[in-house]
């Protein structure tokens, strides 16, 4: 399912954190949101979820519009948020449970879909621990697999690799490009990590609340005429890195 972003602009109280942005995320594929500290990334993740309410502009999820048919639009939303929202004290699956019992899944309904998703992000053996036992890339795929319970068609990732070591972040990444392929799962993944982009992956730079530009990664690096993704980042940007 394709989302578009038309014309949205936010403000906290006086300070303007987007201003005019569109950009289109392509279905069935994981699509980079770049942006250095402060972008808007997070703000935009906020209104996507509808955590914020839109000032300006709108949203859509394929045909559906988050300002007039919010219901259904966030329906077809998953969201893992930056910070960690899983009960470290309860097991993986009283964690997925409760989160169904939540979207208003009844018990029968439920089970199959946890036993499923735990098995896909490979956690059906553990899925009587604690959470707290679990390390940092497992707890990952637990809040991914609680968050593609209602099978959402597309799944909102916000600086999904803060906190893991390199293997855990490059495990987690190809885990996601996996379900982009084989369930046709769209995929926003916000990141100031420019190696967990590929040449192909559609990118959206946004940089102090505004677009600054929309291709995949081979596009941007070729358009700017720089030699790496990083050096094409340093030059619309002014930055020389992107965290
Ligand atoms: N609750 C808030 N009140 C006031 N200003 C805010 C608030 N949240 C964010 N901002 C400002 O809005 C702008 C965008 O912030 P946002 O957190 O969306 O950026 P970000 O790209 O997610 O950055 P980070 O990677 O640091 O989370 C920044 O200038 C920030 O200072």
């Amino acid at each position: 399912m394709q989302l578009d972003v038309r014309d949205v602009s936010f403000a906290y109280g006086q300070r303007l954190a987007l201003q005019g942005v569109s950009f289109t995320v392509q279905s069935g594929r994981l699509n980079a949101l770049l942006g250095p500290n402060g972008a808007g990334k997070s703000t935009l993740m906020a209104l996507f979820s509808r955590l914020y309410r839109l000032q300006q502009g709108d949203i859509l999820l394929g045909e559906l519009s988050i300002r007039r048919q919010p219901r259904q639009a966030l329906r077809q939303l998953g969201v893992v948020f930056q910070q960690s929202t899983l009960d470290l004290d309860l097991s993986v699956r009283q964690n997925l449970a409760y989160h169904a019992a939540l979207h208003g899944l009844s018990r029968r309904q439920a089970a199959p879909r946890i036993e499923s998703e735990l098995q896909r992000q490979g956690l059906l053996e553990r899925q009587h621990e604690q959470v707290r036992q679990l390390n940092g890339g497992h707890r990952r795929r637990v809040e991914i697999a609680r968050a593609l319970l209602h099978e959402p068609k597309i799944l909102l990732l916000d600086e999904p690799s803060v906190g893991l070591d390199q293997a855990s972040r490059l495990a987690l990444n190809q885990h996601i490009r996996l379900l982009c392929a084989e369930r046709g799962l769209t995929v926003v993944w916000t990141t100031h990590l420019l190696d967990e982009i590929q040449a192909e992956d559609p990118v959206v730079v946004l940089h102090q609340g505004r677009i600054l530009a929309e291709n995949s990664a081979a596009e941007l690096v070729h358009s700017s005429g720089t030699a790496s993704l990083g050096d094409a980042f340093a030059r619309l940007t002014g930055q020389t890195e992107a965290a």
